[in-house]
């Protein structure tokens, strides 16, 4: 739903860790210098009066005023960073998942060069961050830590010189010795504290980098999940109702993250039985309207009711354009996104007749036969020995067609009142297409496909031309 590129990976993993590491570092942190500072200004001030916490202090203050306006926005060179990273970790995810395609292009060097690209960006960026630090931790150390030591002179002297009466005089050697020399491990002790304190202020700036990645990212699953994503104005809840035979559109605007309107005020009803083509070009919104009626994409005004697709996936099943295949057996391909229980269940109630068979898996295979069939695919039974519990890797044995049969096979063993087909079937054959859809329409099925296909008119009563992806469209009636 977000139209920014989120690294979401990245932030809930790394910079979260980050994060609570060191927010669990901050507090003893915080702690021993504070207590360390108090309990050090007490004592300067019984050594060394009022004059020595005002020389100390204003040290101090100086010292931090000066480093705070040289300090780099650190958290902002942090944040750079993380994004930076989470990129490249992002451009080799995705070369995975399109390595075959890119090699069918031969975009090998190509894609070497983007990849490498963005690590010299990353490297470029750390090395200039690691520069800063470096500048910034020499003249830090310097301030908070060699500096001081000289100061520490100055306030054995005003301990010198404070004192009443002769100090010398009345103590012994040893007595002076040890007050001097405590007075300087004080002094030093104090710097220290105080250091510490000054670096928690920078530590303080890196954390607030990290926080505002990762709220970036709570704030967009937030609006995601309230459907406020598009626009702050309110929005219409979709309206599911498990006994409503019908989807119904009224004055819905189909809108994409980028705020571009596809469909403005679209108003239709499909009715158990009126199957209905949506037409259009390519880019004009076909598949957004699937993408609205899942509540993936958000109803920014208007209202949709359509039937609960939660009742035993019955009520809406939707096939989606890309083909989808799970790890798991052919069974497992076939009965997603149920579960092999949860499947033998179905097959039970629907096909057992209620009857109690302790081999109830049987009503199911029984069935996945049949639907494997309809599909065109039961040589897949028989490649490999295993039948039904073969599990190789699905998206690469498969070709596309068949990827997309697969797909059909769900639905039809999911058997659901509508279902919402987005050229779902591209990628067979005219006339595998019309059997598949034949034997949907059997089955009772009611479908919404989206298709350029003319092939599949017929099976169809209405027809949702999108015109112009710019918010045009119309709906006509098919005449059989
Ligand atoms: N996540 C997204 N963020 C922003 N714009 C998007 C997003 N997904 C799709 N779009 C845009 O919305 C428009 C409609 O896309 P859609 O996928 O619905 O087209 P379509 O009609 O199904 O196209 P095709 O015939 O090529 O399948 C396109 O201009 C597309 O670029």
């Amino acid at each position: 739903m977000s139209s920014k590129n989120i690294d979401a990976d990245q932030r809930l993993t790394h910079d979260l860790e980050k994060f609570t590491t060191d927010m669990s570092l901050l507090v003893p942190g915080l702690v021993k210098p504070t207590v360390d500072i108090l309990w050090f200004t007490w004592r300067m001030k019984l050594l060394t009066g009022q004059r020595g916490i005002a020389i100390l202090y204003t040290y101090m203050l100086l010292g931090l005023g000066f480093l705070r306006i040289v300090t780099p926005d650190f958290g902002d060179l942090i944040n750079q960073e993380l994004q930076l990273e989470g990129t490249f970790r992002f451009m080799h995810e995705r070369l995975r998942t399109h390595a075959e395609s890119v090699a069918f292009f031969g975009g090998d060097a190509r894609e070497k060069a983007i990849v490498e690209a963005r690590f010299i960006e990353l490297l470029t960026h750390s090395k200039y961050l690691l520069k800063k630090k470096w500048v910034f931790g020499i003249l830090d150390d310097f301030i908070t830590r060699q500096l001081p030591n000289n100061v520490t002179w100055l306030l054995s002297l005003l301990y010198a010189v404070e004192r009443h009466g002769d100090v010398a005089s009345v103590s012994s050697e040893g007595d002076l010795a040890n007050t001097l020399r405590f007075l300087a491990s004080v002094v030093s002790q104090s710097f220290l504290a105080f250091g510490d304190i000054l670096k928690l202020d920078r530590k303080f700036v890196e954390i607030s980098g990290g926080i505002n990645r990762i709220s970036e990212l709570e704030e967009i699953m937030d609006a995601a999940q309230s459907g406020n994503f598009i626009s702050n104005e309110a929005i219409l809840p979709v309206k599911d109702f498990g006994s409503k035979d019908a989807i119904s559109f009224s004055k819905v605007d189909i809108v994409t993250p980028n705020h571009k309107i596809l469909a403005r005020e679209l108003t239709c009803d499909i009715e158990l039985g009126d199957s209905m083509l949506i037409t259009g070009p390519n880019g004009s919104g076909k598949s957004s309207v699937s993408r609205v009626l899942r509540g993936l994409w958000p109803v920014a005004s208007g209202s949709l009711s359509k039937p609960s697709e939660y009742v035993d996936h019955c009520g809406i099943f939707y096939v989606p354009q890309r083909p989808y295949t799970c790890l798991g057996t052919l069974r497992d391909q076939i009965i997603y996104p149920l579960s092999r229980e949860e499947a033998e269940f179905k097959a039970l109630k629907m096909y057992g007749k209620g009857t109690l068979d302790p081999d109830t898996g049987n009503y199911l295979d029984a069935r996945l036969q049949v639907v494997l069939e309809n599909v065109q695919l039961n040589y897949l039974l028989e490649r490999d020995e295993r039948g039904w519990d073969a599990s190789p890797n699905w998206e690469s044995i498969l070709s596309l067609g068949e990827q997309q049969r697969l797909a059909m096979a769900r639905l039809f063993f999911h058997e659901p009142k509508f279902a919402i087909l987005d050229e779902c079937t591209n990628a067979t054959s005219v006339d595998i297409e019309e059997q598949l859809y034949g034997i949907a329409r059997d089955m009772g099925i009611t479908f919404v496909t989206s298709s350029q296909r003319p092939a599949l008119i017929p099976f169809h009563s209405l027809e949702l031309r999108l015109i112009d992806g710019e918010g045009n469209w119309e709906l006509r009636k098919i005449k059989q």
